[in-house]
């Protein structure tokens, strides 16, 4: 098969994961008889220095004639104090809005070889294995009005029917694939978004009475999360709280170097970038974890590509490598690995 991808890779590490990524991407073409055209674009803060704009209108073009987007990360210091519409991140929020990429999946996956990593005591973190689905295109992160000057601030979080409603159902199709088991995430005692939020969970529950689903204030998540994360297998929230809570997860995991997310539309389009940002502190020193970005990719031949043999290789290259006691620094002090001499690992087990 043929497909094209746009790469973006931003700033800070998106660059080196992306790099990683790519490789092992085109390591999995040659192996399985595929070609994969990547164009590379500009997107975030690299863009607004470059071009003015956080997502020049080449970005979209390329977006828009690609199969797929892979993306790395977006922001850092030198651009936080600019004006709302140069901020680096207003790059990765309009192409989201854009792009209608509303469904946001980040899975958490505690495997044994990593458990070591984790702060967690080992009994509660092994066999995690929940998926977060987080509504990425409403909520407070595009609310109108906006208003921030040096007396006042606004932010506004609406959300309407269509739009819970078709995250809801992404849920609940997801949740009959796993385990049947929902939990969804809001501030119902506080919020009218998560009073309407709960109704529809419970008016769409009614189409899925096999599938089991609990109601829990994010508060209260925030800590379960961490003291019996196997309570949880479908994780359904808004889209500022399943921000949190992702971070949050990957403690679970051992690193936020670990997290994957697909940022998808219903026609199988989609953004595939790490949960993780920037890290400006360790970019260019190739040590950052470029495992979140390599899992990403796994993720676009599974949902964008439907390659899932292909999508398994690269999983299996991944956690095999762990496996082998090969490790970046985020997750040893014990002789860790830079970020291209792991991936090297990866690719040799792919090639294997
Ligand atoms: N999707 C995105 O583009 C995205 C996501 C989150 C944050 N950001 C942006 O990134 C910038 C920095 O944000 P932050 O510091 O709050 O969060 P961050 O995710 O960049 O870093 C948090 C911590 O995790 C570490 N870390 C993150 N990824 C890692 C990796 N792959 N390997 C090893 N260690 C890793 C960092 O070193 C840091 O200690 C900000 O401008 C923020 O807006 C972008
Ligand atoms: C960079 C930022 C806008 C983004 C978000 O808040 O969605 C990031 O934290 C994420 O988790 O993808
Ligand atoms: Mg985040």
């Amino acid at each position: 098969m043929e497909k094209r991808v746009t790469v973006l890779a931003g700033d800070g590490i998106g660059k080196e994961v992306t790099d990683a990524a790519v490789v092992v991407l085109e390591a999995v073409a040659k192996k399985y008889g595929h070609m994969f055209r990547f164009d590379h674009q500009l997107v975030g803060g690299a863009a607004v220095d470059a071009k003015n704009n956080p997502l020049p209108e080449e970005t979209v073009a390329s977006c828009e004639a690609s199969d797929a987007i892979l993306l790395g990360a977006v922001g850092g210091p030198k651009w936080d104090h600019n004006p709302p519409a140069l901020r680096a991140e207003q790059g990765l929020l309009r192409l989201r809005k854009q792009f209608d990429l509303f469904a946001n999946l980040r899975p958490v996956k505690a495997v044994s070889t990593l458990i070591q990593s984790s702060p967690l005591k080992e009994d509660i973190a092994k066999d995690v294995d929940m998926m977060i689905v987080r509504e990425l295109t409403g909520g407070v992160y595009f609310g109108t009005p906006s208003l921030y000057n040096d007396e006042e601030a606004v932010d506004t979080m609406p959300y309407s029917r269509p739009e819970i409603e078709r995250i809801v159902d992404k849920a609940f199709e997801i949740a009959m694939k796993r385990n049947k088991r929902i939990t969804s995430v809001d501030k119902a005692n506080v919020l009218a978004t998560s009073r309407l939020w709960r109704q529809i969970v419970d008016e769409k529950k009614a189409q899925y009475p096999e599938v089991e689903v609990r109601h829990q204030l994010v508060d209260s998540v925030a800590m379960s999360i961490i003291t019996s994360p196997k309570d949880f297998d479908v994780i359904l929230t808004e889209n500022m709280f399943g921000d949190i809570l992702s971070d949050e997860a990957s403690v679970i995991t051992g690193s936020l170097g670990l997290l994957p997310s697909a940022s998808i539309r219903s026609d199988g389009f989609g953004m595939y970038e790490p949960v993780h940002g920037t890290a400006p502190e360790i970019a260019g020193q190739n040590i950052a974890n470029p495992a979140a970005a390599i899992l990403s990719a796994a993720m676009m031949l599974t949902y964008s590509f439907d390659m899932l043999e292909e999508a398994q290789a690269i999983e299996d290259a991944v956690y095999g490598t762990f496996e082998d006691g090969y490790f970046t620094g985020d997750l040893t002090k014990d002789q860790p690995l830079g970020t291209k001499e792991w991936t090297e690992k990866v690719l040799q087990r792919l090639q294997a």
